[in-house]
């Protein structure tokens, strides 16, 4: 096979946040600190995790992190009010609810309730239809580092064939239009797919977006394709078996170490963005 390249999201993910630090800096002296408010609901130890690597992150470039914690009772009301009291607070720049909130809360009317100028993190139904468009500030996170990663190492996606499995509202459906907007032909598999292992054979992009562990076997991945695992299944597993997939594919992303540290960096600048345009 020809070279292959490891697609290392740590490195693009620094790349992104060195970037970010004079702008930061330079808000800091028109005296205007970028803050990200988080919103946990519930115990999920995962997503404790995610959440403490995302004040970590904005902690190292100097962003403010104001971390909400709730508990696992609280109303879709209560978490209504707490997110219209940040969307009216004049210091926050980003909100992020951590998906998922417990199944007996509006998980969409939680999303659609944070202000499109806030939505650093492109979960609102506007947001989405403005990434689907083609225009808006802040795309979903872990596809806009799908896409940080294809243009830092300039893969080529126009005209090709890009499978992306999965259809969730902040993963599978947004990097389909936004592979779409890049003049790929898209193909979005889901749960009701017939015959999926051979659209995957067709790829030569593979997102994928499922869910399940090592869901993505070598045998289903036409040589030189190209792999991008957005899995974050618990143990640090990504949706991809890398093992069967790596001699097959021409680039891969690890997990961790791949998508991962990315949609980080990405919520940093939509984070930095959304302070400079109220500077
Ligand atoms: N509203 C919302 N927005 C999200 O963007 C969002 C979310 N909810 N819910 C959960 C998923 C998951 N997610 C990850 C972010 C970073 C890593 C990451 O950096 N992982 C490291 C390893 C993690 C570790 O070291 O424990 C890596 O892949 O190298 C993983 C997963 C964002 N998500």
């Amino acid at each position: 096979m020809e070279k292959q390249i490891i697609l290392d999201g740590k490195h693009v993910a620094k790349e992104v946040k060195d970037s970010l630090k004079h702008r930061v800096e330079a808000l800091k002296e028109q005296d205007i600190t970028p803050c990200l408010a988080t919103i946990l609901v519930g115990n999920d130890p995962s997503s404790e995790t995610y959440v403490k690597m995302k004040g970590n992150a904005c902690g190292r470039l100097g962003i403010r992190s104001m971390q909400i914690h709730l508990p696992e009772e609280t109303t879709t009301d209560q978490l209504l009010d707490q997110i219209i009291a940040l969307n009216e607070d004049e210091s926050v720049h980003g909100i992020l609810l951590q998906h998922p909130v417990p199944r007996h809360i509006d998980e969409r009317l939680a999303f659609d309730t944070i202000s499109i100028e806030k939505d650093v993190d492109g979960v609102t139904t506007e947001g989405f239809g403005q990434t689907a468009f083609h225009f808006g500030r802040f795309p979903s996170c872990t596809p806009a580092a799908i896409m940080e990663i294809i243009n830092f190492y300039n893969l080529e996606v126009e005209g090709k064939h890009a499978v992306v499995i999965g259809r969730s509202p902040i993963l599978g459906k947004p990097v389909s239009m936004m592979l779409l907007n890049r003049n790929a032909t898209v193909t979005v598999c889901h749960s009701k797919t017939e015959n999926l292992p051979q659209i995957v054979q067709q790829a030569d992009v593979i997102v994928a977006a499922v869910g399940m562990p090592k869901f993505v076997k070598g045998d289903w991945v036409k040589e030189g394709a190209v792999i991008l695992d957005a899995g974050y299944n618990k143990g640090n597993i990504g949706d991809v078996d890398y093992d069967s997939c790596v001699t097959k594919a021409s680039a891969i992303t690890p997990v961790p170490g791949g998508v991962g540290p990315v949609t980080i960096s990405m919520l940093l600048k939509h984070t930095v963005l959304s302070a400079e345009m109220k500077s």
